[in-house]
């Protein structure tokens, strides 16, 4: 749907927030604007009423005309330079330091997760992010072409007074405009139909120098026919580019000559006049003044018109974002408090959820009770739906039908916040905080950012602490080289995302979805005895449920309760005892593991990962 009625409310609002923001800079464009439609006027009246007045022997007069005159020229200088340096400038402020974290704030606000994953939302957030200027730009070219409007017609009236045939100059002004805008859209259309053998010019050089490729080049001795091949894309490409360059260029000349042509005219129209006395020699003075600007006045408005129109391309995205927020928001939101401790546990009856965009459930029918204080592990193969459990329970999606009861309370009735605040998960697409140390451990609990304490605490609880021993400035140091900081390995990160998942002392919640998939089997397996002891202790302190999902069976034979999922469905649950003796799936694929690490040792017991983090 468009929506562009809403254009002109979207503008005044911004307009609005520009001049709350930054009332000295608005001011300033919103004059240089205006001042940039009058000076037109204000230059050609003041020139002829100084030729007049000279003409008279009204010194006086023609003095204070000439004054003004020159005033008008030098503003209209000034202006033609500063206007769109001003309401750029403005609009780029009002992007960047309201507009972006304002939508960033927005998104980061949404409850849930859906909309991090649909692409749908993700490509207009990209456009939103990257055009926040532009966005802040609309209402100025809106301002533009009213400007322009306003310039053109007053050129034309004062035209329309010396005479109604000078009005002839508008249509071959806009012959003038047309033929260079053709101009400059076949080059970009050359330029965009070429672009395919420009990249792959560009793409054979970059083979034959780059170290990659290199040396399967030097090996196989294709060098010589690689760069045969770029050159011959290369003349391609330019000559197709230039041709259009120099056809763009005989558009332009002849668009320029037709206007020259009707200019010379309009000239000698007026000298005839004036010689006929049916005209002044400031008439002529004002048509050589006002004449000239009726191409760069039409150009302009075109420019305008053409910025405003295409704006659309990040406005109807920016209030798409603001509709779907709207709608989020909109969703009734529980309020109530998460309980202190958990006395029954976790409860889900036929829950089932499918992703926007598919068709088959993630999550099918559903229903299994984890008890309080219980570890329970999800197995599964990939794509079994082991994740989405996952984020069900964190509240990061909603399930589309079934229910999950939280001792009894509709988890969906609890105020969402609450939740997560007695929520604790590291994932397997973990974050890389680049912090300080201490920072990216600590915000898994912003209100213990600062407790030295407790983020050695967590820090010892994901074994993380021999990697903080060798960093040079230990917890303070900054993390990430693009930052002047020092980058870690994918384990590390994944035991400081770890670690920022233990910062939470009293978590209701505790989730781990894979988050050592980064490790090798022996460090997996002793962090997840240490997270299996974390567990128990929760368990006694807040009757905490901890959910494990992992791929390596033996890891999770410890769990109290095994969910084993396929294609979205539970088909088999239990200790790790009663699966082994049941003979199905699990034993199945817990037999196989075991082989496969008898076979192969450690490092590669586990199965590959089915979808790369991130
Ligand atoms: N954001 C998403 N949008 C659409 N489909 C999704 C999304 N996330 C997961 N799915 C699909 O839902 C199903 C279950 O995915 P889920 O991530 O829960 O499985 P999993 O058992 O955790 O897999 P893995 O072991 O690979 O992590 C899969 O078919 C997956 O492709």
């Amino acid at each position: 749907m468009n929506r562009i009625s809403r254009y002109p409310a979207l503008w005044w609002e911004f307009m609005a927030l520009s001049w709350r923001r930054m009332p000295g800079l608005t001011l300033a464009s919103l004059a240089s604007v205006a001042g940039s439609v009058l000076v037109v006027a204000a230059t050609g009246l003041t020139l002829r009423a100084a030729v007049d007045a000279t003409v008279r022997g009204a010194a006086g007069t023609a003095v204070a005309a000439a004054a003004g005159a020159a005033l008008a020229y030098a503003l209209s200088y000034v202006l033609a330079g500063t206007t769109l340096q001003l309401t750029s400038t403005t609009a780029d402020r009002l992007g960047r330091l309201v507009l972006k974290p304002e939508v960033h704030r927005e998104i980061a606000a949404l409850e849930g997760l859906e909309h991090l994953e649909r692409s749908d939302f993700l490509d207009r957030l990209s456009l939103v992010v990257t055009g926040t200027s532009r966005l802040a730009q609309s209402p100025w070219n809106a301002l533009m072409t009213l400007a322009g409007v306003l310039r053109l017609g007053t050129t034309l009236l004062l035209l329309g007074t010396v005479s109604p045939w000078l009005l002839l100059l508008l249509p071959l002004a806009a012959g003038l405009t047309w033929a260079d805008h053709r101009g400059q859209r076949l080059v970009r259309a050359t330029d965009a139909a070429s672009a395919e053998g420009y990249r792959l010019q560009q793409h054979l050089l970059e083979l034959a120098v780059q170290p990659a490729g290199a040396k399967e080049v030097l090996t196989a001795g294709s060098a010589a026919e690689l760069i045969d091949r770029q050159a011959q894309e290369w003349d391609r490409a330019i000559a197709l580019r230039a041709g259009a360059r120099a056809r763009a260029a005989l558009w332009k000349a002849g668009g320029w000559s037709l206007f020259s042509a009707g200019f010379v005219a309009a000239l000698a129209l007026v000298a005839w006049l004036t010689a006929h006395g049916r005209g002044s020699i400031g008439d002529l003075v004002l048509t050589v003044t006002v004449a000239g600007t009726v191409k760069d006045s039409l150009q302009t408005l075109v420019g305008a018109t053409a910025e405003t129109a295409g704006s659309s391309q990040v406005i109807e995205p920016y209030l798409w974002l603001r509709d779907y927020a709207a709608g989020v928001r909109a969703r009734a939101s529980g309020s109530l408090p998460a309980p202190s401790e958990l006395r029954d546990g976790i409860t889900l009856t036929d829950v089932v959820h499918t992703y926007p965009g598919t068709d088959r459930p993630a999550l099918d029918g559903l229903s299994v009770r984890l008890p309080a204080g219980s570890v329970v592990a999800v197995v599964g193969e990939y794509g079994s739906g082991k994740s989405t459990l996952v984020k069900l329970l964190a509240k990061f999606y909603r399930a589309d039908s079934g229910s999950i009861l939280v001792d009894g309370t509709e988890l969906t009735d609890l105020d969402t916040e609450g939740w997560r605040a007695r929520s604790s998960a590291a994932f397997q697409d973990f974050g890389r905080f680049r912090t300080t140390f201490a920072d990216t451990v600590g915000l898994g609990d912003t209100g213990a950012l600062t407790d030295r304490e407790r983020i050695a605490e967590a820090v010892a609880s994901a074994d993380a602490a021999g990697i903080v021993a060798g960093l040079p400035d230990g917890l303070d140091t900054q993390l990430g080289v693009e930052l002047g900081g020092v980058e870690l390995s994918e384990g590390q990160w994944q035991r400081a995302a770890l670690a920022r998942a233990s910062m939470r002392r009293d978590p209701l919640l505790f989730v781990l979805d894979e988050p050592t998939a980064s490790l090798d089997a022996p460090s997996e397996q002793a962090i997840f005895e240490r997270y299996m002891a974390r567990a128990r202790e929760l368990a006694a302190r807040t009757g905490a449920v901890t959910v494990i999902v992992s791929h390596r069976f033996s890891t999770v034979t410890g769990a109290d309760l095994i969910l084993v999922l396929h294609q979205g469905r539970l088909v088999e649950s239990g200790d790790h005892h009663q699966l082994t003796a049941l003979g199905g799936r699990y034993a199945e694929l817990y037999g196989l593991q075991a082989t496969a690490y008898a076979l192969d040792g450690p490092a590669t017991a586990a199965p590959p990962r089915g979808r790369p983090p991130g």
